[in-house]
C-alpha cells in the first residue's frame, strides 16, 4: 500500500508530492503517483509536530483524560509524538507505571507516547525516584520531571543532574519556589492586589531558574526548563546558553497569547500554573522563541473536568488544554506576525523536542528514507473554538469563542493517517 500526498508546501515553501511506501517516505518530486492520493493544494507540510509536555492523566484521572482520549487530541493538533506528564495516579516513579503508559499508546496507535519519569518518589521532592530502572524499561525514559512540583531541594537536583549523565537523560524542571508561591493564585502585580488574589511572583520562577542553570554547569549535565514564562526567565536562559550551559527551555502556547488581564473575569478557565504574566512578558516570550533563546513549545496540555473548573477561583484546578489549538497559536502569534517562518515552526515544535528527549525516530527532516510522520495544514482557514468539539475527554480551553487562524487537515503516523479532512481515523 502507497499514499501519494499530492501538491503539498513543504515547510510552507516548494511544492511537491510525497510519497509514502511502508510507514516510510520513499520519493519527494512531481507526478507521483500511489495507491491512495491526498489532495494537499493549498496546505503545508510540516513533520509530525512532537509535545514534550502533555498531561494524559491515565493511570488514575480517567475521568479527566485517558492515553486514547489524549492522542486522539494530539492526532487532531497534528501531533505524532507526545510526551506524557508523570503527575498521574499512582505517580509515573516505576517502570512499571512508565511501561504501562507506553504500551497504551503504542496499542491505540494515534501518537507514540514516550513516558516521563517523576523525579522524586511520588513526586513528594524526598528521595530520588528509580531514574535508572525507568530509563532501561521498555519504555526507555529519557527525560525525568516532577512537572506541577518543583524540585526545589537543590541537593536532591545536583544528584537527579549527575545521575541521568549515564544514559544521556535530562531534567526537566518546573521552575516554582514553593515558598514564594504558598496559596499563590495569580501573576504578582498591581493586577493581583487590585483584584485580592494572592501573588506568584516572577522571581519564584527566575530564582530556580537561575539556580538550576548554574547547578547544571556545576555537574555537566543537561537541564529543560519547562514552561518559562517572565521576562527574567528568557534573560536567565539567554545567559546561561551564552556561557555554553546545557540548557534548553519551552513556552506554552497559553503563554505566548494570553496575559494576565484576562483574570480580571475571575473565571478559572484562565487559572493556570505558571500563572498568566503581564503584556511585556508574552512580548519578551516571543522574543525568545524567535531568537532561540527558547528552543520549542511545549503544550502542557491539562485536561480537568469540568467540576474542577467550574467553581470559585481559589478552589479550582490549575491547567487548560491545549493539543488542539497549539498550532493555531503559533501560526497567529509567531507566523502572522512575521517572527518565525514555517521552517522555524517546524523545528520548534518537532526537531527540537524530539532532540531534547531523544524520541530518535520523531522530528526528523521531511526527506526520502525518513519515517513518514506528516502534518498537513490550511494555515488560510479559520475556526471558533467550540469546546465541545474536542477529542479531549475535558473541554477546559481558554480559546472558547475565538476564532483562530488554521486547520489541521491530515495526520500521519509512520505512514498510517490518524486524521484525514480534519477527522479523526
Ligand atoms: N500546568 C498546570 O496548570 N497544571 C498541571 C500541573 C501543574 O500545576 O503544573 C496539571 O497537571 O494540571
Amino acid at each position: 500500500m502507497s499514499t501519494v500526498i499530492k501538491g503539498a508546501r513543504i515547510l510552507g515553501d516548494e511544492v511537491a508530492d510525497i510519497l509514502i511506501e511502508g510507514g516510510v517516505i520513499t520519493q519527494i518530486g512531481t507526478d507521483l503517483n500511489g495507491d491512495e492520493t491526498v489532495d494537499a493544494e493549498g496546505l503545508i507540510a510540516l513533520p509530525g509536530l512532537v509535545d514534550l509536555h502533555t498531561h494524559l492523566r491515565e493511570p488514575g484521572r480517567e475521568d479527566a483524560e485517558t492515553v486514547l482520549t489524549g492522542t486522539q487530541a494530539a492526532a487532531r493538533g497534528g501531533f505524532t509524538c507526545v510526551f506524557a506528564m508523570a503527575n498521574t495516579e499512582p505517580v509515573a516513579d516505576t517502570a512499571g507505571v512508565v511501561e504501562q503508559v507506553w504500551r497504551l499508546g503504542r496499542e491505540h496507535g494515534y501518537a507514540d507516547v514516550q513516558p516521563i519519569g517523576a523525579v522524586t518518589v511520588g513526586l513528594a521532592g524526598e528521595h530520588l525516584a528509580e531514574l535508572g530502572a525507568m530509563a532501561d524499561s521498555a519504555a526507555q525514559v529519557r527525560v525525568f520531571s516532577d512537572d506541577g512540583k518543583c524540585v526545589s531541594d537543590a541537593v536532591l537536583m545536583r544528584r537527579a543532574l549527575e545521575y541521568v549523565k549515564a544514559f544521556d537523560g535530562v531534567i526537566a524542571q518546573h521552575a516554582q519556589e514553593p515558598r514564594l508561591t504558598e496559596g499563590a493564585q495569580m501573576n504578582e502585580g498591581p493586577l493581583s492586589g487590585e483584584l485580592g488574589l494572592t501573588g506568584w511572583p516572577a522571581v519564584a520562577e527566575e530564582a530556580i531558574i537561575a539556580r538550576d542553570v548554574l547547578l547544571a554547569e556545576h555537574v555537566g549535565s543537561r537541564l529543560h526548563v519547562c514552561h518559562l514564562s517572565t521576562r527574567g526567565s528568557v534573560e536567565i536562559v539567554r545567559w546561561a546558553k551564552s556561557r555554553g550551559i546545557d540548557v534548553t527551555a519551552e513556552v506554552t502556547p497559553h503563554h505566548l497569547l494570553l496575559d494576565d488581564e484576562l483574570v480580571r473575569s475571575y473565571d478559572p478557565i484562565y487559572k493556570v500554573n505558571p500563572p498568566l504574566r503581564s503584556k511585556d512578558d508574552v512580548l519578551a516570550v516571543r522574543e525568545g522563541l524567535a531568537d532561540g533563546t527558547i528552543d520549542i513549545v511545549a503544550t502542557d496540555h491539562a485536561p480537568h473536568p469540568m467540576e474542577d473548573k467550574e467553581c470559585e477561583w481559589q478552589a479550582a484546578a490549575f491547567g487548560m488544554i491545549g493539543l488542539e489549538t497549539a498550532l493555531s497559536i503559533v501560526q497567529q502569534t509567531m507566523v502572522d506576525t512575521g517572527a518565525l517562518t514555517w521552517a522555524r515552526v517546524a523545528e520548534v515544535m518537532s526537531a527540537n523536542p524530539a532532540r531534547i528527549g531523544r524520541a530518535t525516530t520523531h522530528g526528523r527532516p521531511l526527506a526520502v528514507g525518513e519515517p513518514a510522520h506528516v502534518v498537513l495544514y490550511d494555515p488560510t482557514a479559520k475556526r471558533t473554538i467550540e469546546p465541545a468539539d474536542t477529542a479531549s475527554l475535558s473541554r477546559n480551553t481558554p480559546y472558547a469563542g475565538r476564532e483562530l487562524p488554521g486547520r489541521v487537515v491530515a495526520t500521519f503516523l509512520a505512514g498510517k493517517p490518524t486524521v484525514l479532512e480534519g477527522k479523526l481515523q
